[in-house]
Formats: C-alpha cells, structure tokens, sequence
C-alpha cells in the first residue's frame, strides 16, 4: 500500500496542464473494438485505471502501439474473445470501473459481450441496471450468473429501438450508444446522459462513419451502420482534475494558473467554486486563481438563506466535484450545505476532516453542513486511508493546506485517475514525498 507524506502550510506557485481526462479515456478506449481500423488516440492520461484497460484490450488481442507520451495506435482486426470465457479475464474486468464499456462494443461487433461485475470506487451501490434494460432493448439475450456476479449479453444481430432510460447514466449511455451505431435500423435514447465524455464520444463515433444526431442532448438519434472505420481522437482535458487545482490554489491561498482547460467544456465548475468566494478568473483558456490572502467567502441564495451545492447529471454539477467543494469550505467565510445526491457512501469521509479539525455535521449519508474556519483556525496534520478517489485528493489537498506532517495511505485510489500527481505538485512548489 503506497503512502504519501506531506508537510503542509506552504504556498505553491506556478502553472500546472491538466491530464487527458480519465472517463473520456475509458469510454474511447473501448470504441476501438468497433472496428478493425486503426485509430489513433491522444493525451490518453498515465493513470492507473487507464493503463488497465489498455492491458486488458491487449489480451483481447487488440494491436497497441504507444508511439510517444499519452499518443497510442490501436487496431482491433484479430480480437480473440475466447479471451472472455477465461478466469483471467474476471480478474482484470473486474480492475476497473470503465471496463464495463467493452460489453456494447462487443455485443454489436462480434454478437455477444460478457463482464465480471466491475470495480471502481466503492461509494454507495453502483448497479449496471440502466445498462443492460438497454442492450435488452435492442433485442440482445441477457444472463447473470449471481454466484460469480458475470454478466453477458448476446445477440445475432441488433436492431434499433426507442428507449427511455431510467436514469441518465454515463457508462450505461456509453455501452447503449456503441452498440446501437452498428445494429440495424434507428435507435432514440431518450434521458441520455451528456457529459462532455459523451459528447467526445458521439463526435468521434461520427469520424468512424456513425450517424449520431442530437449530440450534447439528453436525446440521442442513431442511424446503424454496418460497419465503422478508422480515425484520430484527441482527449479533452480532465475537468475532475481542473477543479480539484482550483480547489487547491484556494485552500493554500496560492496563485495558481490551469492552462488549456477548454473552457467551453466546464459548464458550471467555475461558477460553483466562484460561489464558494473563489476568484477564477479566464485568460484565454487559461484559468488563472490568484492567491487568496484574504480568504474567500461563501455567497448565500439571493434570499439570505444558506447556500447548497448539489450534484446532478449533467449539464448539473458532477458529482465527481463535490468531494473537493467540501474540503475546500472548510477554510472559507461562511457555511454550505453539499448534498450528494447521487451515491450513498462518497462523504462519510469527512470523518477525517473532522479528525483534522474542521466543523462539519454529516446530517445524513448524502448531505453535510460545512462551517468555514476563514483561516482563523488551520487544519492540524494527522494520518489518514484514501477511500476513494476524490476523497483521496480532497484529504491530499486538506494536508497541504494543514499545519504539520500528514500521511495519506491507500494513494492506489488517487493514483488510479491523477497523473503522476506528487512530481507534478512538487513542480509547484508541494512539499510531497511518495514513501512505498
Ligand atoms: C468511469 C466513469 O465514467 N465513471 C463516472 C460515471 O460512473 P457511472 O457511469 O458508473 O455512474 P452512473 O452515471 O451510472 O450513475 C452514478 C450514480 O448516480 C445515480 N444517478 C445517475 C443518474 C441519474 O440521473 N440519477 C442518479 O441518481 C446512479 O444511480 C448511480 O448511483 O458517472 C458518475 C456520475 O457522474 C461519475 O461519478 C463517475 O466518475
Ligand atoms: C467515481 C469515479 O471513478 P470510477 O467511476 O472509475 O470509480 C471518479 O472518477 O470520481
């Protein structure tokens, strides 16, 4: 188990490019099985999730090339599915969360798809519902094997249908949009997800020679093709890493400039830590934080009464965010209540904030008050477990901001979706060691 050690209490200064964004990853990684072209993909992120799928592609016997850093050719023209059927391939599809997105890829392309329940953080329960009531509806077989938890889909051919889905799942909409570009006939997905992971998708999907309309929308229209060709892709940056450096810059009143954050992409992340009295300003497409000296305050609703900050499927706030919005009140003017609508488990990490000194009342599962310090009071050092990804960096930045030594153990969460994160926080001036 990695350990991260951390003296906290130093300003940082500098500039800092955001990775490739991971869940852009994981959904282009498994488009390449949609074809026996080559595709060509940049700014793929160095992270552990994102390293395990390519792993998990290359034993599916998908060609891979890295031709130099974050840029890999991929060619899927001899896949070998008996691959599927071997107790390997339940370790590995259960490594991650966004293996899940290789079942619809799969199913169009070869008539059957297959995944052990999947991994990724553990927050509350994650079901694959949304998923396969899809695939279903497309007119595949479905099983499930409870004692080993292995789902699989089959099907000779698929054929396009209407369907509104449940909930605007991200994976589900991913896995339901590859395996309706290649069925026969028109498919509606109505309550569709949209993040700008879809929208990336849809636009390269189109490259491939897909008929998606409606992309960005809650309603995607697809007219099946019966067969997709190569292209090049480029990733967006990472808008989950974006805000965790605004995050940051503030709570170690540092200045701090994002370069390159695609700004058009980031919908209502600077207007939502901008609420919680944070300056971001834009330079180009820059995000420029200057150091906040003199704290930050949090604004109230127009009629006085406490702000909330919520999650909800895009174009709302991600979830993915809400970690970080919470440790950063912690040193701001004033109070918030976050309301983490989505997953059950993700804030009972604030258990160790409370440790580290800050004031907050876990109301229920989904919902903690905040009550900012404004610095009059700092967060005392201590040692604490990563549980989950954004917990994991939220703690991360509540020990640089800290007085003292911290330790982070379990940083394989934060490893799985930041880049080389410790080297790049040095670069700016962190006082960060990684200790095995
Ligand atoms: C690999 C990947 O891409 N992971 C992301 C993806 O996970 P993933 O695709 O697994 O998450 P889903 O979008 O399916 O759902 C996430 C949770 O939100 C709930 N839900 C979802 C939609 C909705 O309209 N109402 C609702 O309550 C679901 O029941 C579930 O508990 O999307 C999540 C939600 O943005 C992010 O946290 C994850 O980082
Ligand atoms: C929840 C997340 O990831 P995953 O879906 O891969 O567990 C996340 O990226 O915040």
């Amino acid at each position: 188990m990695g350990t991260f050690k951390i003296e906290g209490g130093h300003q940082l200064k500098g500039s800092i490019q955001p990775q490739g964004a991971k869940n852009e990853a994981l959904q282009i990684l498994c488009a390449v099985l949609l074809t026996s072209e080559k595709i060509t993909i940049n700014n793929i992120p160095d992270i552990v999730d994102v390293n395990k799928l390519i792993a998990l592609l290359k034993k599916l016997g998908v060609k891979v090339e890295k031709l130099s850093k974050g840029v890999y050719t991929f060619q899927a023209d001899q896949v070998n599915l008996a691959y599927l059927e071997s107790d390997q391939f339940k370790i590995d599809g259960r490594g991650l969360r966004g293996s899940i997105m290789i079942v619809g890829p799969l199913l169009a392309r070869f008539g059957r798809g297959y995944i052990p329940k999947p991994g990724g953080d553990k927050i509350g329960r994650r079901r694959l519902d949304t998923h396969f009531e899809g695939l279903i509806k497309l007119g595949a077989k479905f099983g499930y094997s409870k004692e080993e938890q292995f789902y699989g889909v089959e099907a000779e051919r698929l054929k396009g249908t209407y369907m509104l889905l449940e909930e605007a799942s991200v994976t589900g909409t991913a896995n339901i949009l590859m395996a309706a570009v290649l069925a026969e006939g028109k498919t509606t997905i109505y309550n569709a997800a949209c993040e700008p992971y879809l929208q990336q998708l849809c636009k390269m999907l189109n490259r491939m020679g897909a008929k998606i309309s409606g992309v960005g929308s809650n309603m995607l229209v697809i007219e099946g093709v019966d067969r997709l060709g190569g292209t090049e892709h480029t990733m967006l940056p990472d808008m989950i890493e974006i805000g965790s450096w605004i995050g940051l810059a503030a709570m170690t009143k540092s200045e701090l400039t994002i370069t390159n954050v695609s700004w058009n992409d980031l919908g209502l992340i600077p207007e939502t830590f901008r609420k919680l009295g944070i300056t971001v300003e834009r330079r180009g497409d820059d995000i420029h934080i200057p150091a906040h000296n003199d704290g930050y305050e949090i604004q109230s609703f127009i009629d006085g009464s406490i702000l909330t900050i919520a999650d909800a499927p895009w174009p709302g706030f991600t979830p993915d965010l809400l970690s970080i919005i919470l440790v950063v009140a912690t040193q701001a003017r004033g109070s918030v209540l976050v309301h983490q609508k989505m997953f059950e488990s993700r804030l009972f990490f604030v258990d160790k904030l409370i440790d580290m000194g800050a004031k907050i009342i876990l109301c229920d599962p989904h919902r903690a008050t905040v009550i900012g310090h404004d610095f009059k009071s700092t967060l005392k050092a201590t040692t604490m477990t990563s549980p989950d990804i954004r917990a994991g960096v939220s703690l991360l930045i509540a020990a640089l901001s800290a007085k003292g030594t911290s330790t982070i153990q379990n940083i394989e969460q934060i490893d799985r979706g930041y880049e080389n994160i410790d080297e790049r926080l040095r670069a700016i001036g962190a006082h960060i060691e990684r200790i095995d």
